[in-house]
């Protein structure tokens, strides 16, 4: 499956609509524990044990998630549209213009979507803005321009792909003037596990600008693609100053582009079972793995999987460790205590749960002396990785950074904050988009001394405000 035959004039693509899905339907029990089997191998295939109480449920938790992430492929355009179009009569034909029903364009903007990025699997975020044209006195219901974004969005996507498919089948199901898409599409960066200990200012996020115009808006210069530009200028959105995705940026997806396949071909070889448990995912969703854009997929997906091993990173901490710490029997001097602040060190880290990322800043504050260096930022740094680069739940990557800094200072008083976004928290489940999590651990001398604690919270406060997003 995966492409449509929307494109083609009919816009039934395919299978019936599965809504809901809490509870599988019966049809999809057999997928659904075969997409578990694959995952245990996958989790096998980290070292972990997949029997620890916070993986016991991880296997059928990413089994639903890939479900409801590729729901689009049993949904049909036309159910969604028709009877959704209801009739606004336009402008008398002697009047001069184009309103109401006839030709006066109509775009939703802002519209929060998430796919999955069908190069390696993880989840991107849309920014959808939609427009377009009616003609023959019919207007559709507004909120079908954003299911019918969404019925697209909900199958492994690349974004031009995705704004092209979202464009026909809207221009087919509701037979306007014109259909317009502009795409927004973020895309997380892989971390590269060799490279992040030397470079940790890496980028975070890869952004990307899609268009696709159907009927009147086919040529890019027609007068309403300006109409339709100002609209999202009121929005903040300036389509002149963003970059346009052309012909040379083949690669959105940072598992594509040529310096992640430099840094994979030095790595050790993909587990051969990982690989085939992943391409034995793609068809239990309904996908065709050897659809040409699928070829690498799995292997690129188990790359990224692998990232969250970590076991040479053991040796490369523990012998950092070693060297630096203080005299345990020594004390801060608290009546001209300083507070030294390590803000804004970033990390990724990938969800137990659902196997998806969550990545966000680590704010670390610890008390120094007079005549005692605060430690090493490139070896809180390091620490920060480490324990990001597993398996995690927030809370407990906050006190493990806090637990390993602590034996490195005077006392041991520490504080740490983390603030992160969940994937699983955005993508899917609850899709609470634009939310994040923050989480403190404090051990000793912060507890109690509050006024200390407000010290550290105005340097992070400070620190936040400037942070470019
Ligand atoms: N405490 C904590 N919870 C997390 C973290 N990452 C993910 N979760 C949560 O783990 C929970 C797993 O809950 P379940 O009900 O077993 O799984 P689910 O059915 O996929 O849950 P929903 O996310 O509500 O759809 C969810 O509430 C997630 O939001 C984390 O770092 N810390
Ligand atoms: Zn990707």
């Amino acid at each position: 499956m995966g492409c449509l035959d929307e494109g083609n004039g009919d816009i039934e693509n395919g299978v019936s609509i599965g809504c809901g899905e809490v509870g599988f339907e019966e049809e999809a029990k057999p997928d659904i524990a075969a997409i578990e089997e694959a995952v245990k191998v996958l989790l096998l295939g980290l070292g972990e044990d997949v029997n620890r109480e916070g993986l016991r449920k991880t296997p059928l938790r990413v089994a639903k998630a890939f479900r409801e992430g590729t729901r689009g492929y049993r949904q049909k355009v036309k159910d969604i549209v028709e009877g959704a179009l209801f009739p606004e009569a336009g402008l008398e034909n002697n009047r001069i213009g184009h309103a109401g029903g006839a030709g006066g364009l109509v775009i939703v903007r802002d519209l929060d979507l998430y796919s999955y990025c069908e190069s390696c699997l993880l989840p991107f975020q849309i920014k959808c803005h939609v427009g377009y044209v009616p003609s023959g006195q019919r207007v559709v219901g507004l909120s079908k321009l954003s299911r019918v974004a969404d019925v697209f969005a909900k199958r492994l996507q690349e974004p031009q792909r995705l704004a092209d498919e979202v464009c026909s089948a809207l221009y087919q199901g509701i037979k306007p003037a014109g259909v317009a898409l502009v795409l927004q599409c973020t895309h997380i960066h892989f971390p590269d596990i060799e490279s992040i200990f030397l470079e940790s200012s890496q980028q975070a996020w890869l952004k990307t600008l899609v268009l696709s115009g159907s009927g009147i808006f086919d040529d890019r210069k027609a007068d309403v693609w300006s109409d339709f530009f100002c609209l999202l200028k009121f929005r903040g959105i300036e389509i002149e100053k963003v970059h346009l995705r052309g012909s040379s940026d083949q690669w959105w997806c940072p598992s594509l582009s040529a310096l992640s396949a430099k840094v994979s071909s030095k790595t050790v070889p993909v587990n051969p079972a990982m690989v085939t448990a992943v391409s034995s995912i793609l068809k239990s969703l309904g996908e065709d793995s050897l659809r040409k854009e699928l070829t690498g997929t799995p292997g690129r997906f188990v790359k990224w999987m692998m990232n969250f091993q970590s076991i040479d990173m053991d040796v490369k901490l523990n012998g950092s460790l070693s060297g630096d710490t203080f005299d345990p029997d020594r004390e801060v001097n608290f009546k001209d205590r300083q507070i030294h602040c390590e803000l804004n060190l970033p990390f990724w880290s990938q969800c137990e749960h659902h196997i998806l990322p969550f990545h966000g800043v680590v704010h670390i504050g610890y008390f120094i002396s007079e005549g005692f260096d605060p430690i090493a930022k490139s070896l809180v740094q390091s620490i920060v990785h480490f324990y990001g680069f597993k398996l995690q739940v927030q809370e407990r990557l906050t006190r493990q950074i806090a637990e390993t800094i602590a034996p490195l200072l005077l006392g041991g008083h520490v504080i740490v904050v983390v603030e992160a976004s969940h994937t699983c928290m955005i993508s899917r489940g609850i899709e609470k988009f634009g939310s994040s999590t923050a989480t403190i651990a404090v051990l000793g001398h912060f507890s109690t001394d509050l006024a200390a604690k407000a010290m550290f919270f105005q340097s992070v406060a400070s620190a936040t405000t400037s942070r470019v997003q």
